[in-house]
């Protein structure tokens, strides 16, 4: 995927010297980025990376040791996430953030409905209607591809491909514009993957949605991203232009993640 942006506009979020250790092990450090409205990037690299690690503090899941995450409002504002209160924050990410996680029952509400699922978002945003919510996250449903007539059904009656799916209407239903992922569609069979990548890749075009996209697949990158990040020992090693960094991999440690994917 190829996309460009206006190099002039103010970044939606700007990460800057972020760093968190375990005790005296490395979880990230060092670890700067301007992420634009619309753009999608990837973060990659083997088990114990440090890619988890980033996308937490950037959800601020967890507290940075040091370094700043600033987010542009819908209002124009830049704010520093950690600067924010509690309050403040959890409404931000409520509406105009999305966090669509690797184990479907850890972002959704196992015990309610599909249309529960989507509708309780949906009344963060302020909705009150009843019939107006229950039309909308039938809408949403559909447009993840799920039969709308399985409204009032719950997700543990659904396929491990439909849950993602769910989840994604979920977060979706309040119009954010980011969307953190981490590894969504690892754990599934390779047919739903596919189905599930294409469905994402749609919905994140459609909705010129900025997305940080936290995989190991390089396929994954390849087919969703327009920038990448490697990461190696908790640092980044190597970020460009997706398309550039498989194609042409610059650091040694990149040259051989792609290579052994390739010749895998
Ligand atoms: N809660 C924790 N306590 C101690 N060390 C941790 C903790 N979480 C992560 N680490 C360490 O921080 C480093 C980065 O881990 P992290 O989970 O961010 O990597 P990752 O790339 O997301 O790996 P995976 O793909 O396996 O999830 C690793 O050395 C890991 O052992």
């Amino acid at each position: 995927m190829s996309g460009l942006h206006d190099q002039d506009e103010v970044p939606l979020l700007a990460v800057r010297g972020l760093a968190k250790y375990y005790g005296a092990r490395r979880g990230c450090a060092n670890v700067s980025f301007d992420l634009h409205q619309g753009e999608v990037l990837a973060i990659v690299g083997e088990s114990g990376s440090g890619k988890s690690t980033l996308l937490n503090l950037i959800a601020a899941e967890l507290e940075p040791d040091a370094g700043s995450v600033a987010y542009r409002l819908r209002s124009g504002e830049t704010r520093d996430l950690f600067g924010m209160g509690e309050a403040e924050r959890r409404l931000l990410f409520r509406t105009d953030w999305g966090f669509v996680r690797q184990d479907a029952a850890q972002g959704l509400r196992m015990g309610v409905s599909a249309g529960g699922n989507v509708g309780e978002r949906l009344m963060m945003t302020g909705a009150r209607c009843y019939g107006d919510i229950r039309a909308t996250a039938g809408d949403w449903l559909e447009r993840v591809e799920i039969d709308p007539r399985r409204i009032d059904d719950g997700p543990r009656q659904f396929s491990g491909g439909m849950r993602q799916r769910l989840q994604i209407a979920r977060n979706l239903v309040t119009r954010p514009r980011l969307v953190l992922m981490d590894e969504p569609t690892s754990g599934l069979d390779v047919s739903v993957q596919a189905r599930l990548l294409d469905l994402i890749r749609n919905l994140v075009a459609e909705l010129g949605l900025a997305v940080i996209i936290v995989t190991h697949d390089l396929a994954v990158a390849r087919l969703l991203s327009h920038r990448m990040m490697v990461m190696k020992g908790g640092a980044v090693i190597e970020e460009g232009l997706t398309d550039r960094v498989l194609d042409d991999p610059q650091h040694p440690y990149s040259q051989l993640l792609v290579s052994s994917v390739l010749a895998a």
